[in-house]
């Protein structure tokens, strides 16, 4: 089998990215939780329970599972000539222009021997008090001399895998992110899909972190083998569905010949289509009732005219449109039993973004009790996880899991 198949969102789940949650969160602040897309600072030690409860609830299903960490740490020891062009991209990108700081971080990261602490510093951010930078009597020395400051930020939202790559088919969509403090996520993206030795040449790449256009994994939901839905969302703009439906209709194997986009509010609480939609069997989905009222949907194929495309409005509910694409009848489970304080409070908790590990098996939130009884007795089979703290980063199990392969026929 390819080293990436994913051509549905319930087919068995074979093997799974995932990124232990690490000390990129002790360097959240109340000042920063803003901008660094955070909602409350989450006490690290039951962050890490909760996450490894979720990694065992899919080992225990058979589920290979992979961290992000330790294929970048393999990527670096099978290639060790990329380790100074990794740092100093990480560097630059991180928005260090002065040559001599680029030399200080470059010196100080680079004397981390193991390449898995090495990825993890990477993750966890830098703060000018750990840096040696002398006396010398610029400006920047002396503002920043004694001080306690993120001179490179931390990337506490690296436990969310699914937003900055995309499994499509046999192909990854390394992804434009929508916010500068994500950017970098797709760095350890770039250098794991080209150069680890499973994965090199093997992957048709869909999207690429240098295009103009903002498009995030947590829009992406395959459909089946033919059909790809994708959000328009606060993070995906529809200029990036184009380039990437461009890619997947006139430069890949991909046998993706329609791909649906859905509007969706842009708005933090629904940032990404899979906080509002998920697909959990055969013929089931959850959604969030309150996009149902105005959602518009549009269809994307080929035209008739060489390398362009075939845009229409689709004049129909979802539920038939999911239905017509599936062939089979599709039941929509709203969030929260339909209540409307209900759902926007597990919603907000991401109630509707469960990870389907097999077709009406998945694994949820614990805190979203009206929703998972709602579910039970729907018939699902719940495999619930702890989630205290995990849910202040807003996101859940689908958002922690980039699926690399799900079996094909069952
Ligand atoms: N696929 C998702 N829904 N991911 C949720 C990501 C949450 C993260 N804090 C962000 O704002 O980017």
């Amino acid at each position: 089998m390819a080293v990436i198949n994913v051509t549905s969102e319930i087919n068995p789940l074979e093997k799974v990215l995932i990124h232990r949650p690490g000390r990129e969160l002790l360097n959240l602040t109340p000042d920063t939780l803003e901008k660094l897309l955070f909602d409350d600072i989450p006490f690290l030690k039951r962050a890490q329970e909760e996450h490894d409860a979720f990694a065992e609830i899919l080992r225990d299903e058979g589920i290979e599972v992979v961290y992000l960490e330790d294929l970048m740490a393999e990527t670096l020891t099978q290639n060790k000539d990329l380790r100074e062009t990794f740092l100093k991209q990480f560097i630059t990108e991180g928005g260090i222009h002065s040559p001599r700081f680029i030399k200080i971080i470059y010196e100080f990261l680079n004397s981390i021997e193991d390449n898995k602490d090495l990825v993890l510093k990477t993750m966890e951010g830098i703060n000018i008090n750990e840096l040696q930078i002398g006396n010398a009597n610029s400006l920047v020395d002396m503002v920043y001399r004694e001080n306690s400051k993120m001179i490179l930020d931390p990337m506490p939202n690296l436990f969310f895998t699914r937003d900055p790559f995309a499994s499509i088919g046999n192909g990854i969509a390394l992804n434009k992110m929508y916010s500068q403090t994500r950017s970098r996520e797709t760095i350890y993206g770039h250098y794991i899909f080209k150069y680890h030795k499973e994965f090199k040449n093997k992957v048709d790449m869909l999207y690429a972190r240098d295009l103009p256009f903002h498009i995030e994994g947590g829009d992406i939901l395959n459909i089946n083998e033919s059909t790809l839905a994708v959000g328009i969302s606060q993070r995906t703009e529809p200029n990036a569905i184009e380039l990437l439906a461009k890619n997947i209709f006139f430069n890949s194997n991909s046998k993706i010949e329609r791909i649906i986009a859905f509007d969706i509010p842009k708005k933090r609480a629904f940032m990404h289509l899979d906080t509002v939609l998920t697909q959990i069997d055969i013929d089931k989905f959850t959604v969030h009732p309150i996009i149902l009222e105005n959602l518009k949907l549009f269809e994307l194929t080929k035209s008739n005219k060489k390398n362009e495309l075939k845009v229409i409005e689709i004049e129909n509910e979802l539920e038939n449109v999911l239905s017509s694409s599936l062939e089979i009848d599709v039941e929509l489970i709203p969030c929260g039993g339909g209540d409307e304080i209900v759902a926007a409070r597990e919603q907000w908790s991401d109630g509707s973004n469960t990870l389907c590990i097999k077709p009406g098996t998945i694994i949820v939130y614990e805190r979203n009790d009206v929703t998972n009884d709602l579910l039970s007795e729907k018939g699902l089979n719940l495999l619930v996880m702890p989630s205290a703290e995990l849910s202040r980063g807003r996101g859940g199990p689908r958002c922690m899991s980039m699926p690399l392969v799900r079996e094909n026929n069952f």
